[in-house]
C-alpha cells in the first residue's frame, strides 16, 4: 500500500509513503535536461525538464516512482491492482508504456493544465520494460501549486479525475474512496455536541472525540479516509521547516509499521520503506527511510542541469541519532 498527499503553505509540497515489503534498491536519480530518453515505440527526447526523484536502482533507466520536474510539476505512481488496464498500441495516438509515463509527463510538460491537455491523445501500452521487470499495475496522482489530478488507466482508457482532497492511496478506483468520504461528513477536528438524545447527558471526556470513526487500519480504502482528515485539517507555520515537518506528519498518520502488514513467511511485511516530500517550487526532495528518521535533502538546482548523464545518490537508511552527551 502506499500513500502520497499534496500540502500547500506559502509553497506547494508533495510526497508519498513509499509501502511495499521488497526494495528495488531505490536511489534519488536526477535525469538533467539533455540526458537522452528513450521510448519503446515513440523518438526518444533529447532534450527536455530537468527532473529529481526516486527510482529503482537500475543504471540503463530512471524508473521512477516519485518526482518533479523544474518546473515545479510532481508525479508519484501507486500500485492499482486488478483495476490498471494497459492497452495494445492505437494509431493517431502517444503511445507510450507506464514506466516512461513519468519521464515523458515530467520532461515536456510544466503544468496539471498542460498534462490534462496532453492526456487526452496518451494511450498506456502493455509493453514490458524487461522480462525481469514485467509492468506494475499502477495509478498517479500529479499535482502541482494550481492543483492536483488522479490519473487511472482502465479497460476503456484513461479516466482522469480532479482531486480535491489532495491524497491517493490503492484501491477501490478513485471515484469510489471520493464517495466513501461521504461517511465521514460528520467528523470533525472540534468535539461533538451531543445530538445522540435529550433525555440523558453524555460526557466530553477526551479530546479528539469529533474523529471517533476515522479509520485507523491499513487497509487503502481507510488511509484515504485517515490521510484526507488529517491533511483537510493540518495546520502549521509557513517556514520551509514548518511546512516540510507537518508534511510528514500528515503522510506520517497512516504509515505501515513493520510487522502489522503480513505478507508471507518466513518474515516478510509490508512497510513505510521511505517517505518523500517534494519542495516543488524549489525542486528540493527531502526523505526519510523507515530506519532513518533523518530528514535528507536533495536539491535538483545544486546540480549541472545541462549536463546528458544521470546523476544518483544512494538512500541514507541507516538511523542518524544526534547524541548530546
Ligand atoms: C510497488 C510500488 C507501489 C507501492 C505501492 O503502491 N504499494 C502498495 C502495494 S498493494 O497495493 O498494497 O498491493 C510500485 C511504484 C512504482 C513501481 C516501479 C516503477 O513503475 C518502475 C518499474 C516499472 C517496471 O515495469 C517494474 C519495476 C518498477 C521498478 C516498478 C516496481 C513497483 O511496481 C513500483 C515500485
Amino acid at each position: 500500500m502506499c500513500t502520497a498527499s499534496n500540502y500547500i503553505t506559502k509553497k506547494h509540497y508533495f510526497g508519498r509513503n513509499f509501502d511495499y515489503e521488497i526494495s528495488y534498491n531505490e536511489k534519488v536519480t536526477i535525469a538533467p535536461r539533455n540526458y537522452k530518453f528513450d521510448f519503446k515505440l515513440i523518438d526518444s527526447i533529447d532534450s527536455h525538464y530537468a527532473m529529481i526523484g526516486v527510482a529503482a536502482g537500475v543504471d540503463a533507466y530512471p524508473l521512477y516512482y516519485d518526482a518533479c520536474n523544474e518546473n515545479g510539476l510532481s508525479i508519484a505512481g501507486l500500485n492499482f491492482a486488478g483495476n490498471a488496464k494497459y492497452l495494445d498500441e492505437k494509431k493517431g495516438m502517444i503511445n507510450i508504456t507506464p514506466f516512461e509515463f513519468i519521464p515523458y509527463l515530467l520532461g515536456n510538460f510544466s503544468t496539471v493544465t498542460e498534462v490534462k491537455e496532453a492526456l487526452k491523445n496518451i494511450n498506456l501500452v502493455n509493453i514490458n520494460f524487461s522480462d525481469e521487470l514485467p509492468l506494475s499495475p499502477l495509478h498517479w496522482m500529479i499535482s502541482d501549486e494550481s492543483g492536483a489530478i488522479v490519473v487511472e488507466p482502465m479497460e476503456d482508457g484513461l479516466k482522469v479525475y480532479d482531486n480535491p482532497v489532495g491524497v491517493l492511496t490503492n484501491n477501490p478506483p478513485f471515484d469510489k474512496q471520493m464517495f466513501s468520504l461521504n461517511d465521514y461528513r460528520s467528523l470533525s477536528n472540534k468535539n461533538p455536541e451531543n445530538t445522540f438524545s435529550d433525555s440523558f447527558d453524555l460526557d466530553e471526556y477526551s479530546r479528539g472525540m469529533g474523529a471517533i470513526g476515522l479509520p485507523g487500519d491499513l487497509s487503502s480504502s481507510s488511509r484515504f479516509a485517515k490521510v484526507a482528515f488529517t491533511r483537510a485539517n493540518s495546520y502549521s507555520g509557513d517556514s520551509e521547516e514548518e511546512s516540510v515537518s507537518q508534511f510528514f506528519h500528515i503522510l506520517g498518520s497512516v504509515e505501515q509499521q513493520n510487522g502489522c502488514t503480513f505478507i508471507a513467511d518466513p518474515d516478510l511485511y509490508e512497510y513505510t520503506i521511505y517517505t518523500s516530500c517534494y519542495n516543488t517550487a524549489d525542486s528540493v526532495l527531502y526523505y526519510r527511510t523507515y530506519n532513518n528518521s533523518q530528514i535528507t535533502a536533495v536539491k535538483l538546482m545544486s546540480e549541472d542541469l545541462d549536463s546528458g548523464d544521470l546523476i544518483h545518490y544512494k538512500l541514507i537508511t541507516d538511523e542518524q541519532i544526534s547524541f548530546i552527551n
